[in-house]
């Protein structure tokens, strides 16, 4: 497949992009994808380096579905452009806060607006706006009518006057939250004092004639009760004809708990009723049936002290609410389900045995099957003529491109189609691995290995542990990329431990409550497996990861001298604290259970108990924006480390959250964990980076 002649250059002059990070930091990333009601266009989302490579920008793309042009860029504005959106006269809706070229004086602070773009090309025109911003789009597929999602201030009952209290408030230099329930952060946002509403926009209005004033666009609250933490902020799907909305609704469970139900909505009258409403349980993804008579979601059971857990999907009768399993038995998490065409199945995606592969059920019950072999799938599409699907397609070797595939057959491997993140080569191989646990437990592991790895030449290698911990490694990461560390010659072990998904509710189970134990050894088995290659040197290693990864790395540092050098980015260590601190306590608690009435599992597995046993060289990398592993997790391991004389350094991120979002910061910290680790695993000389 050729490039696009306007695609951003995919390969450095040195070689691989991954020997350079400001080269791999402009390699294109592809992200969401969008299909049109006729099944003939299909956009996709690209994020490439701004004008002065310091914001990664999203533009969209659209692609040929013959295959037979490259992908032709559509938008182009420096804020960007997300969330596309086919309307059914074929023109494209997308958010963006790019300036309204017909409203004069540029905001000062621009929020996301609805825009249109028309189907026979030509200017995108701003279509509808709110004070607090366009966040979302759902479109009937029949009706093609529209309801958004915006945030809105408390008891603000239109835009205006939702306008005038985020003026008073900037006027007063207010920027204070008021909570009132639990929790009041989510990842990097406060939640409040303005909460998602939904609004009813129905039919768009046609492009006005030219010089004509366009008509303004009504919204209607269809969810004026909606109040902080949550509001309507969660999932949603529209019937086909526009008549019924079901959304995900959070509510209170317990003092300080929260779950997730389904609610029926009629978008002509706003009036709501609980569809799904399972204490025992979490309902999400909804989506409609091609007729509209149908839900299907999925439920999440709650988990508890002592079993994790468990995933199924329901098909949801919507005049009855009548639910019934549709995957009982399936020992999967299934996720993203959707009808196919015609509404006689169901396809979904779930994590298995190192992929998260694309499945199918009969929607009136049966075997699920796989119908893809390797991959990882996103952003499923169903052609409403039921002749095709498209995805996003990647691999730990293949960065996420755009795929079509058959709507019936098993054991596919899709069709690629132009893509502009296509990927000139990588810089060595990528192998699977079976390792065995000390209980004769299969460990499935993906091992990169440097061009140049082999018995004369053996790799040093690197662990690199996912977060989650309920995950698997099974596609493609820029955040987490094993290829930059293959271009410096090391070899990368991504292990699949007690605790993560694609291997059945027993293997869950065998970490559930116990991260120290079975999720480290099936670890120090991998590393054992694979330091037996004699392309792997075993006396240069080192052992890193992020989030649940980073306290893995903390705990690994506490049990084992094996590595030279810890790498622990966004990490747990006292886990008491983690949990009282983080965005969602109690999604936690249930496994670990209340710190003063249960002690055990924070005795037993809480890294920082064991900071005396430290020798290893640690790296701490902590953003102060993150809410879900909050900084103080980073300051007292910094402190712990120091005050035992444990060589150590702190790569701190004042304005980044619990990833590493802007490009440059995204350089350095690569360039931080190379430094560290040459420094420790190769005994070279610190070299500190230019820019810290
Ligand atoms: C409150 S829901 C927890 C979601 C998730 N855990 C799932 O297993 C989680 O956020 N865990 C973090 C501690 C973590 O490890 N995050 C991972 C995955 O999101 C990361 O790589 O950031």
């Amino acid at each position: 497949m050729s490039e696009p002649s306007d695609a951003p250059t995919t390969a450095s002059p040195s070689g691989s992009p991954f020997a350079d990070l400001a080269a791999f930091a402009a390699l294109p990333r592809v992200g969401g994808l969008a299909l049109s009601a006729d099944g003939r266009r299909l956009a996709i989302a690209v994020q490439t380096l701004d004008h002065e490579k310091t914001a990664w920008q999203s533009a969209l793309w659209e692609v040929d579905l013959e295959g037979r042009r490259p992908a032709r860029r559509l938008t182009r504005s420096a804020p960007g452009e997300s969330s596309p959106v086919w309307a059914p006269d074929g023109s494209l809706l997308f958010t963006s806060a790019r300036p309204d070229p017909g409203a004069g004086e540029a905001a000062e602070d621009p929020k996301p607006a609805l825009w249109s773009l028309p189907a026979d090309g030509g200017e995108a025109r701003p279509v509808l706006t709110h004070p607090g911003g366009i966040s979302r789009v759902a479109l009937a597929a029949d009706s093609g009518e529209v309801v958004v999602t915006a945030s809105a201030m408390p008891g603000a009952g239109d835009a205006e006057a939702d306008a005038e209290r985020r003026k008073r408030r900037k006027e007063a230099g207010v920027t204070a939250i008021l909570h009132e329930a639990y929790p009041v952060r989510y990842w990097d946002s406060d939640l409040g004092p303005a909460t998602p509403h939904l609004f009813w926009v129905g039919e768009l209005p046609a492009e006005p004639d030219a010089g004509a004033e366009r008509p303004p666009v009504e919204l209607r609250d269809l969810t004026p009760d909606a109040v902080p933490p949550s509001g309507a902020g969660g999932d949603l799907t529209l019937s086909p004809d526009g008549r019924l909305l079901v959304r995900v609704e959070s509510v209170p469970d317990g003092p300080a708990g929260r779950r997730d139900r389904l609610v029926l909505l009629e978008t002509a009258t706003g009036e709501a009723r609980a569809l799904v409403d399972d204490p025992l349980a979490d309902l999400g993804a909804p989506r409609f049936s091609p007729d509209g008579s149908a839900v299907v979601c999925v439920r999440e059971s709650m988990s508890t002290h002592d079993e994790p857990p468990d995933y199924t999907l329901l098909h949801v009768d919507v005049a009855t609410g009548a639910a019934r399993e549709l995957t009982p038995g399936f020992d999967r998490w299934p996720s993203a389900p959707q009808f196919s065409a015609d509404g006689t199945a169901v396809y979904f995606l779930a994590d298995d045995d190192g992929r998260h592969a694309l499945f199918r059920v009969p929607a009136d019950g049966g075997e699920p099957v796989r119908m893809t072999t390797d991959g990882a799938y996103s952003d499923l599409q169903v052609a409403r003529d039921g002749s095709a699907l498209y995805a996003l397609r990647s691999a730990y070797d293949e960065p996420p491109g755009p795929v079509r595939l058959d709507p019936e057959a098993t054991g596919q491997h899709p069709d690629p189609l132009p893509n502009p993140g296509t990927l000139a080569g990588l810089p060595g191989t990528l192998q699977e691995v079976e390792a065995t646990a000390a209980d004769g437990t299969p460990v499935h592991c993906w091992l990169v290995l440097p061009e140049e790895a082999s018995a004369e030449r053996p790799a040093p290698l690197v662990l690199w542990v996912h977060g989650g911990p309920l995950m698997s490694w099974n596609s493609w990461s820029w955040r987490w990329c094993p290829w930059v560390l293959a271009a410096r010659g090391y070899a990368v072990l991504l292990p699949d431990p007690a605790l993560s998904q694609g291997y059945g509710q027993d293997f869950v189970r065998r970490g559930w409550g116990a991260w120290g134990e079975a999720p480290y050894t099936d670890l120090m088995a991998a590393v054992d497996a694979v330091e037996q290659r004699p392309e792997i040197d075993e006396s240069r290693t080192a052992a890193m990861g992020g989030s649940f990864g980073g306290y893995m790395a903390n705990w690994i540092a506490t049990q084992t001298d094996r590595f030279r050098a810890i790498v622990t980015h966004a990490s747990l260590w006292d886990v008491d604290s983690f949990i009282g601190t983080t965005d969602a306590a109690y999604y936690w608690e249930k496994e670990w259970g209340d710190p003063l009435r249960q002690p055990k599992r924070y005795e037993q597995n809480s890294p920082h108990r064991y900071a005396d046993a430290i020798r290893t060289p640690v790296l701490v990398i902590h953003g102060d924006r993150d809410y879900r592993v909050p900084i103080g997790e980073a300051l007292r391991l910094w402190y712990d480390l120091q005050k035992r004389g444990v060589p150590s350094r702190f790569l701190y991120f004042p304005n980044e959250n619990h990833w590493v979002l802007t490009p440059g910061n995204a350089q350095v910290w690569y360039e931080t964990v190379l430094s560290f680790l040459a420094e420790h695993v190769h005994g070279q000389d610190w070299q500190r980076p230019e820019l810290l």
